[in-house]
This record gives structure tokens, sequence and C-alpha cells, in this order.
């Protein structure tokens, strides 16, 4: 196995996993992405350069997170080693569940795709694999690889991760509203019960049923569809505004709730009957972030704040069709 490439780029959305009662299971991509591009260089070592999100804070060696997924999918196929320049352009907050480290880890597995160059190495079933290995979970990085609305499990026979795509109606438009407040997900997993009441397990199967159903042809089953007793009541010691601005949002029939691992929250919206054309967002997104069309959420959004949430923001996302991707460069 060689390197036939030395020069590739590649693009992976940010992604919300859970979507209220499917824990470490269901996902969504969102048109929020990290760039990377990746050469091949002749000497050994590492060198990278980090733009926007993460930048000073992330290692620069082979500590990086996309460094060190890269290296293992190399290892993985058995393709050599190579020195490596890594430009990465980060648009996806890190820490707050919005599928960050699922990206760098995807971003990763895809660039050694590129690097090797061979269309029967690295499909996407061995991408998904190695990336789950990695994360430690699927639920982000299978919409991160394939886009768009995936479910995720651990196969019968042989306990292999599997995924598939399920459809989103065109009117839902997802809604983040996203802190300037941390939170790993390690320490989002460590206030976890190892048992859950049977009746709970019960209640929350049928939502994570309906949600298939709600997402797909009925948002107006959204909100009974993202109800959660598994994980979001045990997460509101580390994430009590988070939690306060689910409840508050889903008072007002919103269908809210905690995006990943928070402590984002993510409202399933519907697009605004009427758009009125109004851009901006209720709590005032970065100039150059995504802003999605006028939803029927906006209102309650406004109002659930009520001003004591200063500094997050609200990016109204379109669902990432497409998935990573990554692209060649001759040079
Ligand atoms: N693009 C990146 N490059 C390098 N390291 C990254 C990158 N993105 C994330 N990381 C690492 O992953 C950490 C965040 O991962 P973590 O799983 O805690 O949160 P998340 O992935 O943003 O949220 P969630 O898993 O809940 O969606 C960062 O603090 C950083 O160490
Ligand atoms: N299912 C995961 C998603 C975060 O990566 C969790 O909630 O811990």
């Amino acid at each position: 196995m060689r390197l036939r490439a030395a020069h590739v780029r590649v693009r992976v959305p940010a992604t919300s996993a859970n979507l209220g009662p499917g824990f470490d299971a269901l996902g969504l991509a969102l048109g929020l992405h990290d760039d990377l591009e990746v050469r091949a260089l002749g000497s050994a070592g590492v060198r990278v350069d980090v733009e926007g999100e993460g930048a000073g804070e992330v290692p620069t060696d082979e500590q990086h997170l996309v460094v060190r997924a890269l290296r293992a999918a190399l290892d993985h196929v058995g393709a050599p080693q190579t020195g490596l320049h890594l430009v990465c352009r980060n648009r996806i907050p890190h820490g707050r569940g919005l599928g960050s480290s699922a990206a760098a880890v995807v971003a990763g597995v895809l660039a050694a795709r590129g690097l090797v160059g061979d269309p029967d190495v690295l499909g996407d079933d061995d991408a998904l694999a190695l990336a789950t290995e990695l994360e430690g979970h699927p639920d982000n990085a299978a919409p991160a690889l394939l886009g768009g609305f995936t479910l995720a499990w651990a196969g019968e026979r042989d306990g292999g991760v599997r995924a598939v795509r399920l459809p989103v109606h065109p009117d839902v438009v997802p809604v983040a509203v996203v802190p300037q407040q941390h939170l790993s997900t390690r320490a989002a997993r460590g206030v976890l019960p190892a048992h859950v009441p049977h009746a709970d397990a019960a209640w929350q199967a049928a939502r994570a049923g309906l949600l298939v159903e709600a997402l797909g042809r009925r948002p107006d089953l959204l909100l009974d569809a993202t109800g959660d007793r598994l994980h979001q009541g045990y997460r509101r010691s580390v994430m009590p505004e988070s939690l306060a601005l689910v409840d508050a949002l889903r008072a007002r029939g919103v269908a809210a709730v905690v995006s990943g691992a928070g402590p984002t929250v993510l409202a399933l919206a519907r697009r605004a009957a009427a758009a009125d054309g109004t851009a901006g967002s209720a709590a005032g997104g970065r100039a150059g972030e995504p802003d999605g069309p006028a939803t029927d959420a906006d209102a309650a959004v406004a109002d659930a704040f009520g001003g004591v949430m200063a500094g997050w923001r609200v990016l109204r996302l379109p669902v990432d069709a497409d998935g990573a991707t990554v692209r060649t460069l001759l040079d």
C-alpha cells in the first residue's frame, strides 16, 4: 500500500446527537463546517495550523485529534506514515455538544482516505467503524460521515457499528442555541446512572420510534417525539441553564433538546409559514455565521432568554445533506 495523493481537502459538518430520545443512536448533520487541508511531506514530523475554533487551545503536535485519527486510519489500512502539514479552519465550537470531536476524527479518517487514493480502501463502513472506535460512540460520527439524519446501532451478530440515513422533512429548521460555557462529553457522561427505571426505558422507546416519523413526515409531532428520560434530567446539575432553556422552550411548544452532551440547546423548529425575511437572530449570532430562514420558534427563543443568557448565540442552520467530503488537489 502506498500513498497516491499528497494534498487533500476535507470538509466535515457539525452534528447534533441524541435529539432527545435517541441517546447514542440518532444524530443530525448541520450546515456548519470545519475545513481541513492536508499535505503529505517528504520529511518526518507534523505541523498543524489552526484558525477559528480551538486556535491556541488544541495541541499542534502529534496529539492533535485530527492527526491522531489520520495516523490511526493509515495504520488501519496498512499505509505508510508520512510527515504532515495540516491547516484546520474550524467553525464548529468545541465542547459545546455540536460534534466537534467526531468532526475532527472523521476529518482525519477521510484525509487518510484521500491520501491513500484507492476507492476500495476506507469506504464508509470501514470509516464509520474506525471513527466510532476513536470517538467511543457512533451518534455523531454517523451523520458527520453520511450527512442528514442517521440512526446508528451495533450489529446483532458481530457488534459492529451500522448506520442508515433517514429522511428529514424540508420544513424542519434546526436552531442551535450555543452558550459560551464549554462542557466535555466525558464530564457529561460521568453524571449518567448505570441503570434507569424500566418504565422510563419503555416511555423512551416510543419516543425514539416516533421521532423517525416526526422528523421525516410529521413535524407537528416533534414536541412529543423529542421527550427524554434517559440522559437530560441526569445532566441538569452540570448544565442548569441549558435545561432551564429546554424547559422554557418546551413549555412554549418548541421541540427543544440538549444537543449531544450539551450544553448547546437544539430546537427542531419549522420554517415560518410566511417568512418575513428578517435576518439576524434572537441573541445576535456573530457576523459571518450561517443564519437560516425565520422559524416558528424564533419568538419563543427570544422570549425564553429572559435577558439572562447574554453571550449565547442563536444559529439557524440548514440540515447538511452531504456529510463529509474529501477532494484530492493536484499541485
Ligand atoms: N477540530 C479539532 N481539532 C482538534 N481537536 C479537537 C477538534 N475538535 C474537537 N477537538 C477536541 O475534542 C474536545 C471536545 O470534544 P467533546 O467530545 O468533549 O465535545 P464535542 O465533540 O464538541 O461535543 P459532543 O460530543 O457533545 O457533540 C476539544 O476540547 C478538543 O480537545
Ligand atoms: N450520545 C453522546 C453524544 C455526545 O458525544 C452523549 O450524549 O454523551
